[in-house]
This record gives structure tokens, sequence and C-alpha cells, in this order.
């Protein structure tokens, strides 16, 4: 099973919240058949279970703070695992956080082919937030919570697109652009992977 998993191709979506990492997923996934796997989705999952770690979960989470780097993992590889035989590649979003998740990631798992950072401005990102807030229901999506979330990312993540280019495997997106017109750079990363 692990070996299956070794040979996928996997893709890191990595940026801010907010900066639009899930709607580009989405249009990977229809396009490309990719399996979607968002960090924060299965987290929120175990949330919505009602579970004993969910209830731990949660409470970190509407922090704005990282939950334990094996408890996400671990989440990952089931999912990945859960679809190695109907997988043509993975799109692992909102992860790695920081360059130790990465790092994890690659001996427990696998390397990553390709690092789709997806780029907006703090503002950008801030307003999208606000804004998906009205509707999402996400204990995260207020203001204060949404500032926490920023800092966290410029302090935590932002290191790790630094550790990948110097791979030479990060793509950097520009997603302020209309939805459509990312999506035309990002057809092209994925289309140099072939
Ligand atoms: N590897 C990860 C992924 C997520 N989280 C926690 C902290 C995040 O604030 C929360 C929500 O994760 P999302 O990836 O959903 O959150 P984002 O802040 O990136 O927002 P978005 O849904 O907008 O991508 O889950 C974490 O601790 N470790
Ligand atoms: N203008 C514009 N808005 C976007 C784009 N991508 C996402 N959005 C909006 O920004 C919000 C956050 O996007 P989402 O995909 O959830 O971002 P994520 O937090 O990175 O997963 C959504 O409610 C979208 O409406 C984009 O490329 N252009
Ligand atoms: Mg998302």
């Amino acid at each position: 099973m692990a070996d299956k998993i070794k040979n996928a191709k996997i893709v890191f979506v990595v940026g801010g919240p907010g900066s639009g990492k899930g709607t580009q997923c989405e249009k990977i996934v229809a396009k490309y058949g990719y399996t979607h796997l968002s960090s924060g989705d299965l987290l929120r999952a175990e949330v919505a279970s009602g579970s004993e770690r969910g209830k731990q979960l949660q409470a970190i989470m509407q922090k704005g703070e990282l939950v334990p780097l094996d408890t996400v993992l671990d989440m990952i590889k089931d999912a990945m695992i859960a679809k190695a035989d109907v997988s043509k590649g993975y799109l692992i979003d909102g992860y790695p956080r920081e360059v130790k998740q990465g790092e994890e990631f690659e001996k427990k798992i696998g390397a990553p082919a390709l690092l789709l950072y997806i780029d907006a401005k703090a503002e950008t990102m801030v307003q999208r937030l606000v804004k998906r807030g009205e509707t999402s229901g996400r204990a995260d999506d207020n203001e204060e919570t949404i500032k926490k979330r920023l800092d966290l990312y410029y302090k935590a993540t932002e290191p790790v697109i630094a550790y990948y280019e110097k791979r030479g495997i990060v793509r950097k997106i520009n997603s302020e652009l209309p939805v459509d017109e990312v999506f035309a750079i990002v057809e092209k990363a994925i289309d140099e992977l072939k």
C-alpha cells in the first residue's frame, strides 16, 4: 500500500488563508481527476464527528493555532491510502504549514513533485475570508482569528516555500486575478508534470 502512494504524483498546495487554494483545487479535480485532500477539511470532519479528539482540535483551530503535526499527517496518510487504487495524483491542500510538517510528510509518505504557491495580498485574503465568513459557518472565519491565522502563515508557512524553492518545484500563482485566469496558470504548472 505505502509503495503505491510512493509512486503517485503529489502536489502540495500552499498559500495563505483565503488565498484561493480550495477554489483552484476543485478546478484541478474537475479537469485532471486528482484526489483533493484538504487538511483543514479533514480536521473539520473530525470536529463534526463530535469525538473527544474533535473537541480538542476545535479549541486549537478556533484560536487560529496549528494542531499537532502527527494528528494531521496521520489523517492525510489514511485518506491517501483509502484512494490509492483510483488516484492519478494527490492535491495536498493546506499542508505543510511549517517546514517540519513537510519533512515528516516526506519521511512517512513521499516527496512532492510540485508545490503550487497560491499568492494573494494580505488585504485580499482578509477581505475574502470576512466575506466567506458570512456563509461558511466556520468558527475561524472571524476577524480576530483571521488575523492570527495570517500572522502564523507569514511566520511558519512562508518558510516552507523557500525550502522547496531550492529544489525547483515551486510554481508561484498570482491569485489576485479572476478565478479562471488563475486556473490558466495553474493548468500550465500541472501540464508540466506529465
Ligand atoms: N496542516 C494543518 C492544516 C490545518 N490546521 C488547522 C489550523 C487552521 O487554521 C485550520 C483550518 O485549516 P484550513 O487549511 O482549512 O485553513 P486556512 O486558514 O488555510 O483557510 P482555508 O480554508 O481558507 O484554506 O486547521 C493545522 O493545524 N495544520
Ligand atoms: N477574485 C478571486 N476570488 C477568489 C479566487 N479564489 C478564491 N476566491 C474567493 O476567496 C474565498 C476563499 O477561497 P478558498 O478557495 O476557500 O481559499 P483557501 O482558504 O485558500 O482554501 C472564496 O470564498 C472565493 O470566493 C480568485 O482566484 N479570484
Ligand atoms: Mg481551503
